[in-house]
């Protein structure tokens, strides 16, 4: 480790984000009761410019009347590069119940976003007197945020959570593809006439994921797209978990289970980190740094593996 210790992400379950448009309240009730861990209450891309006024008033209604549980509520708004930001930022914060943990930014590209809404979220919270502050989540998912995504996964202590936004980043960066994540037909290679696909999406995952670990910032995976495939959306999930993400957005109700599942530690893997943990506790009784466990190698950074896991399972039971 180097002399500056990596921070800690926030202990809090972010396995399934669940959207909705806020042009569409009558879905606000079942999001609120359904099994995700955050919601996000879209003011953005899923609101027709004609609907923004509306929505963003559907949202402000309902943060203080319904009941969200424990669930992290989020407001995605639009876009700094839009005339409706400024206008959703000072609604929220002027009018929503503390109720609102947190605001999603789309889009950013650079760290001076993030300032730019921090100046005016912090004056409004000191205008108002509001109790709780509010937590930012980002999108990468443009050219100029992938480039930037260390900048800006350290760009304000208000920023929790970082998501790769499929759809977006594909259109910025030219992709042959209106596919949201998941296999790409033309992505792959060619070796004795068979064709092995490969992930078109990893490199920007794993860019996001270090940026997020080096600052604590939660990595999680955008949408995926096609909510008939489910196969689809588990394959694209477990390689996001095997990189690091602690969660991915269902874009549809059916997707929030299969989030849940792939996020959620299973029982074997709980059971093989601790017997990797008490195998080590051996291993430093007999005075020993490394040890075999069923035929292999486990050392000292195998507790840290372990602990990830048993920390994550450990968080996700409460
Ligand atoms: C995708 C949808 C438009 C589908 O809506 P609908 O046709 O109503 O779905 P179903 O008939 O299959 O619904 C079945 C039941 O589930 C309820 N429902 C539907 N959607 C939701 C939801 N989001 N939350 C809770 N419940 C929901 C229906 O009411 C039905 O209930 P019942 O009648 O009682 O059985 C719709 O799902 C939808 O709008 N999804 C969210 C779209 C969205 O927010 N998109 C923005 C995020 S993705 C993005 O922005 C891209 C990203 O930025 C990038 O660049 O990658
Ligand atoms: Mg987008």
């Amino acid at each position: 480790m180097s002399f500056r210790l990596q921070p800690a992400a926030p202990a809090r379950p972010n396995r399934c984000q669940l959207f909705g448009p806020g042009s569409r309240p009558a879905l606000f009730e079942k999001m609120a009761a359904s099994a995700a861990d955050v919601i996000n209450l879209d003011l953005e891309d899923s609101v027709a410019p004609t609907d923004k006024d509306a929505a963003r008033a559907n949202i402000i209604q309902a943060i203080g009347a319904l009941d969200w549980g424990t669930k992290t509520l989020s407001v995605r708004i639009n876009g700094l590069d839009t005339p409706w930001w400024y206008r959703d930022v000072v609604d929220l914060l002027e009018q929503a119940d503390e109720r609102l943990d947190q605001i999603m930014i789309p889009k950013v590209g650079c760290a001076g976003d993030l300032y730019a809404v921090d100046a005016l979220v912090t004056a409004i919270e000191a205008a108002k007197g509001r109790g709780k502050r509010i937590d930012f989540e980002v999108i990468i998912e443009s050219a100029a945020g992938i480039a930037h995504v260390e900048e800006i996964a350290a760009a304000s202590p208000r920023l929790v959570a970082m998501s790769l936004g499929a759809a977006d980043f594909a259109a910025s960066m030219g992709m042959q593809t209106t596919g949201i994540g998941g296999t790409q037909e033309n992505y792959y290679m060619l070796h004795e006439g068979q064709k092995h696909w490969s992930d078109p999406w990893h490199w920007a995952q794993t860019a996001i994921v270090a940026a997020c670990r080096t600052h604590g910032v939660l990595p999680v995976d955008g949408p995926f797209g096609d909510f008939s495939d489910d196969e689809g959306f588990r394959a694209q999930a477990r390689r996001s978990a095997t990189l690091g993400m602690v969660g991915k957005w269902a874009i549809h109700p059916k997707q929030i289970a299969l989030a849940n599942e792939v996020f959620t530690p299973s029982d074997e893997a709980v059971a093989e980190a601790r017997e990797i943990l008490a195998a080590m506790e051996q291993a430093k009784a007999n005075g020993e740094g490394a040890t075999v466990y069923k035929g292999r190698l486990v050392d000292i950074a195998s507790i840290k593996q372990a602990e990830v896991i048993v920390r994550q399972s450990e968080m996700i039971a409460g």
